[in-house]
């Protein structure tokens, strides 16, 4: 499908790390501070870009299979994670070029925003405002608000009934094929953007509707406005 006009559009649902806030350093320094409480060897940035993007809780758990620690460990690795991450949240974290730009203009062609992410509620909340963009969304659902996270679509049919939209009419904005796989099910049109974290794979692979290099090129793509 061609990717559609803001007048074919009611809202848009818009993912959170890698599609408007650069979150690998945090992520980075909450796990390796983890591991080191543990006692365990530290992770890269590499492995966690591939691994970023089905929750906290796969990340965690592919994080000790990754060092060789036991999966018993999993339950304090959490609750030290957990702790971490919420001391650190947004430190190592940036806004990604035109994100600001671009969320301004979605609303200013009426559109209403969510946002959903496979972060935990709690560590999107504080993320979203300490980075400024929390004023732009009408709701904010995590990957633990509903009972399965994206790739499955009930996140996106959930958070399109909570806007009251028509999944036909509500674009996902996301950076992931797990977003797009969500959409698909979903019945959501579907944009993503290329600086994100796709497990390694190069972005334009996954099936959508469109794919752009910055937010606020995306919004003037909506318009049929050059550039
Ligand atoms: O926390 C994750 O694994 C990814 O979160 P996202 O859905 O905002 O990309
Ligand atoms: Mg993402």
């Amino acid at each position: 499908m061609p990717l559609p006009l803001f007048s074919d559009l009611q809202a848009a649902i818009v993912d959170l790390d890698g599609t408007m806030v650069d979150t690998q350093g945090d992520f980075v320094v909450a796990l390796n501070l983890t591991l080191a409480e543990l006692a365990l060897p530290g992770v890269d940035r590499v492995f966690v870009e591939r691994t970023v993007g089905k929750g906290s809780e796969h990340l965690l758990r592919s994080t000790l299979a990754q060092v060789g620690g036991d999966a018993a460990l999993y339950d304090a690795a959490w609750a030290a994670y957990q702790r971490h991450y919420l001391a650190i949240n947004g430190q190592h974290s940036d806004v990604y070029p035109g994100v600001v730009e671009g969320l301004a203009r979605l609303r200013a062609a009426g559109l209403r925003l969510a946002c959903l992410t496979n972060k935990p509620l709690d560590f999107a909340r504080p993320l979203l405002a300490a980075k400024g963009l929390d004023g732009f969304f009408e709701l904010a659902f995590g990957g633990d608000s509903f009972a399965r996270k994206k790739p499955d679509p009930m996140p996106l049919v959930e958070t399109c009934r909570a806007l009251g939209t028509d999944p036909a009419r509500t674009l996902m904005i996301g950076d992931s094929r797990n977003d797009a796989e969500a959409a698909r099910g979903a019945g959501c049109p579907v944009a993503l953007l290329s600086y994100g974290y796709n497990h390694g794979e190069p972005i334009r692979a996954v099936p959508a509707d469109g794919w752009f290099d910055r937010i606020d090129a995306l919004a003037r793509q909506l318009g049929r406005l050059p550039g």
